[in-house]
C-alpha cells in the first residue's frame, strides 16, 4: 500500500542533492525539498528501518532560496540539473555545509570555521562553458536528450548546463540516425569548437551484456565513438599549455575548472615544488603535472589507467621531465616509482582508499593535495591522511558543477 503523504520540516541537504527531514525520529531524504522548508512529502521507499526516502508533492512553506526551474530539462524530469530549482547563494551554502559535516563525521577532521564554496569563473549556466556532455537516444530512437531520473524515458528539452552552442548543435541531429541505446558525447572545446560523437549507452540502457551482444549484432551502439560533427579530438588550454584529447576522454566539465584546480594546487605547492619528485596520481592528461614542472618540480610522474589520456600528456610535455605509468593506482604500482616530494590526487568518485593512501603517507611525501568530487570519500580519504600524521593545513571548495548537488574539494596535507 502507498503510504498517506506526510508534511515535515526540512532541516538540511545531503550529499546526493536531497533534503533531510525526520519523520517519528526516522531519517527521510525528500527529493526536491530546500532546507528551511515545510513540505509535503510522498514517500517512496520505506523498506528500510533507518530512513526512507521520498519526494516533494507541495511545498507548503518555500524557502527564501527557491526559485523557478532554471533548467528547462530539469523543470521536464530530467536528472541533468537535480538544483535548479535554488538560488546560487543558497545551493552553495548547503554544499558548503555538506563537505564540512562529511569531514567533521566521516573523516573526525576539524573544519576551518567559514567554508565556501566559491564561484567558477564563467557564470552558473550556459554560456561559456567548457562542457562534456551526454545525451541518450530513445530506444525506439525517436528522441534525442536527456534521461529522466530513475528511468530511460528521454527528455528533449535543453539543458541549462549546455553552452547554446551545444544545444544547437544536439538540435540539428535526427536520432533516428544514431543507434538505439547509444549517447552523443558533446564537447565545447577551447578553439570554440563543438564536437559531437556517438558512443555506446550504460549497460543499464542497453539492456546489459545480453542485449549488448544482440544490438551489436543488428548494428548496435558503436564500440568506438563515431564522430557526427567537429572533429575527433578536441583542444583545451590551461595557461599556455595545450592538450588535443579524443573527444569522449576524460576532462573537467566546467570550462573553469581545470584552470583553477591546478592554479590551486601550484599555489600550495609552491613551498616544496622546486626540484621535487612529484606523484600525479589519477593524473589522466597531467593538468596537475603542468602546475609542479611550472613551480620547478624536477620530475613529474602520472598514473592513470586510460592510454589517450597519457598519450595526450606525452605529446603536450615532450621535453618536459614527465613521466606516464598506463597502471590502476595501487600499492604495487606506487612501489616502483621513486620516492615522492609531492603527492597530487584526483580520483574518480570513488576517491582514493584506505589502503593506497597508508602507502602515499608511508611514503612521506612533505605536502599532499587531494581534489575530490564525492565529499564522503574525499572526507574518509583527508582523515586517514591525518590519522598517519599529516595536517590539513588549506580547504577549499568549488561550485564545479553549478545547478547540480556536485561539489569539488581540494586540501592541502602537510607533515608537521
Ligand atoms: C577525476 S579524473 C582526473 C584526471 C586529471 N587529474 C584531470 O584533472 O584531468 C580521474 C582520473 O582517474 C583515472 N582513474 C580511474 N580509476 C583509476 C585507477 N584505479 N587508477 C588510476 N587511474 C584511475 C581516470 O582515467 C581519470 O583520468
Amino acid at each position: 500500500m502507498v503510504p498517506a503523504p506526510v508534511r515535515c520540516d526540512v532541516t538540511g541537504l545531503a550529499h546526493g542533492g536531497a533534503g533531510v527531514a525526520r519523520i517519528d525520529g526516522r531519517v527521510v531524504f525528500v527529493a526536491g525539498a530546500l532546507p528551511g522548508e515545510t513540505v509535503l512529502v510522498q514517500i517512496t521507499d520505506d523498506s528500510r528501518a533507518a530512513w526512507w526516502r521520498g519526494h516533494v508533492l507541495e511545498v507548503v512553506v518555500p524557502s527564501p532560496d527557491r526559485t523557478p526551474v532554471s533548467c528547462p530539462a530539469a523543470a521536464a524530469g530530467a536528472g541533468c540539473c537535480d538544483l535548479a530549482f535554488g538560488t546560487t547563494d543558497g545551493i552553495r551554502r548547503a554544499k558548503a555545509t555538506i563537505v564540512a559535516d562529511a569531514l567533521t563525521r566521516i573523516g573526525r577532521v576539524e573544519v576551518p570555521a567559514g567554508l565556501v564554496v566559491e564561484g567558477m569563473p564563467g557564470g552558473e549556466s550556459g554560456h561559456r562553458w567548457r562542457i562534456r556532455a551526454r545525451a541518450g537516444v530513445a530506444a525506439d530512437r525517436s528522441a534525442l536528450g536527456f534521461r529522466t531520473i530513475h528511468s530511460n524515458a528521454i527528455v528533449a528539452h535543453r539543458c541549462a548546463a549546455l553552452t547554446p552552442a551545444l544545444s544547437d548543435a544536439l538540435g540539428t541531429l535526427d536520432p533516428a540516425d544514431l543507434r538505439a541505446g547509444s549517447e552523443v558525447i558533446a564537447v565545447h572545446d577551447d578553439d570554440d569548437a563543438v564536437h559531437l560523437a556517438e558512443v555506446a549507452g550504460p549497460p543499464s540502457v542497453r539492456g546489459g551484456r545480453a542485449g549488448a551482444q544482440r544490438r551489436r549484432a543488428q548494428s548496435g551502439p558503436p564500440r568506438a565513438p563515431r564522430v557526427l560533427l567537429g572533429g575527433p579530438t578536441a583542444r583545451y588550454r590551461v595557461g599556455d599549455r595545450t592538450w588535443e584529447l579524443p573527444v569522449a576522454a576524460f576532462w573537467q566539465a566546467h570550462r573553469g575548472a581545470a584552470e583553477v584546480f591546478a592554479r590551486t594546487a601550484g599555489r600550495w605547492l609552491a613551498e616544496w615544488a622546486l626540484d621535487a619528485t612529484v606523484w600525479d596520481l589519477y593524473g589522466g592528461s597531467g593538468v596537475f603535472a603542468g602546475a609542479a614542472i611550472e613551480r620547478g618540480a624536477g620530475a613529474v610522474h602520472i598514473v592513470d589507467t586510460e592510454a589517450d589520456a597519457l598519450a595526450s600528456a606525452r605529446t603536450t610535455f615532450h621535453g618536459s621531465p614527465v613521466h606516464t605509468h598506463r597502471a590502476a593506482v595501487s600499492a604495487a604500482t606506487l612501489a616502483n616509482l621513486p620516492a615522492p616530494g609531492i603527492v597530487v590526487l584526483d580520483p574518480p568518485r570513488s576517491g582514493v582508499g584506505n589502503a593506497v593512501m597508508d602507502v602515499i603517507t608511508a611514503a612521506e611525501p612533505a605536502a599532499i593535495v587531494h581534489v575530490g568530487c564525492d565529499p564522503a570519500a574525499f572526507a574518509r580519504d583527508i582523515g586517514r591522511a591525518i590519522a598517519s600524521g599529516y595536517r590539513l593545513d588549506r580547504l577549499k571548495a568549488y561550485d564545479a558543477f553549478p545547478l547540480t548537488h556536485h561539489v569539488e574539494a581540494m586540501a592541502l596535507l602537510v607533515r608537521p
